[in-house]
């Protein structure tokens, strides 16, 4: 009790019990705890499924890419590509009401961050970039993670246009160029395997996760000291 009333107020605010109990045994290990930065969009949620499903439906009579011929991260460039006007009805798509709430998640996702975050020394957190068109995306991410995660996830979530500047061991990301302003993160970058970047050849350092039946238990127990 006294515990619970002295970190509430060192924090200024009520912190879950079970949160200050992780907190306190972190700093009585020896070793360091492990960080892992999970993505969302493409990692664990079907961003690419949703968008073709959403944009068939709208544009029934328009052309549009089968999965397996997407290349490249950004959607809107393909379809760009395609034609010109393309891209603004792709963006039209991930604008909308309800896209990222109705995002699928991908299989064994949700379990995996579950599991991550059950195990001893190890911190994991939702890191993902919102649209700046923000009128409904930030608050269907946070609604997202409440609904496949729980509500005690929403202590995980960070909203970034700047991956860099986050601190972690880990970073399990889809999209295979990740810049901002910090030049050199604090993380390893776990290219996540996703229609878009499947046949990319990158370079010899950088390790893949091909989905979550891979074995990213073994990635985690890598950075371990
Ligand atoms: C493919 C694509 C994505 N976006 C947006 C959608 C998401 O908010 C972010 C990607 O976030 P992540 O954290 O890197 O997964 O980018 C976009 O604006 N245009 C696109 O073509
Ligand atoms: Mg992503």
């Amino acid at each position: 009790m006294l515990l619970c009333a002295t970190a509430t107020r060192l924090l200024g605010r009520p912190v879950p019990f079970k949160r200050i109990a992780k907190n306190m045994s972190s700093s009585s290990a020896a070793g360091k705890r492990l960080r892992v930065l999970v993505d969302m969009d493409g990692v664990l949620a079907d961003f690419e499924g949703g968008f073709l499903k959403k944009y068939r439906a709208r544009y029934p009579d328009e052309p549009f890419i089968n999965l397996d011929d997407r290349r490249g991260f950004w959607v809107s460039t393909q379809y760009g590509q395609l034609r010109s006007d393309l891209c603004e009805k792709a963006i039209s798509i991930w604008q909308s009401k309800g896209f990222f709430i109705d995002l699928q998640p991908l299989p064994g996702g949700v379990e995996a961050v579950k599991e991550m975050a059950r195990m001893d020394d190890t911190d994991v957190f939702i890191c993902t970039s919102p649209i700046k068109h923000y009128k409904h995306c930030p608050y269907e991410k946070y609604a997202w993670v409440e609904k496949h995660l729980g509500g005690d996830f929403l202590e995980q979530v960070i909203l970034t246009r700047d991956k860099t500047l986050v601190a972690g061991d880990l970073l399990i990301d889809d999209k295979p160029d990740i810049q901002g302003v910090e030049p050199r993160p604090a993380w390893e970058h776990i290219l996540f395997t996703a229609c878009h970047n499947q046949h990319l050849s990158v370079c010899p350092s950088q390790r893949r996760l091909l989905s979550w039946s891979d074995d990213w238990r073994a990635i985690l127990d890598s950075k371990r000291q």
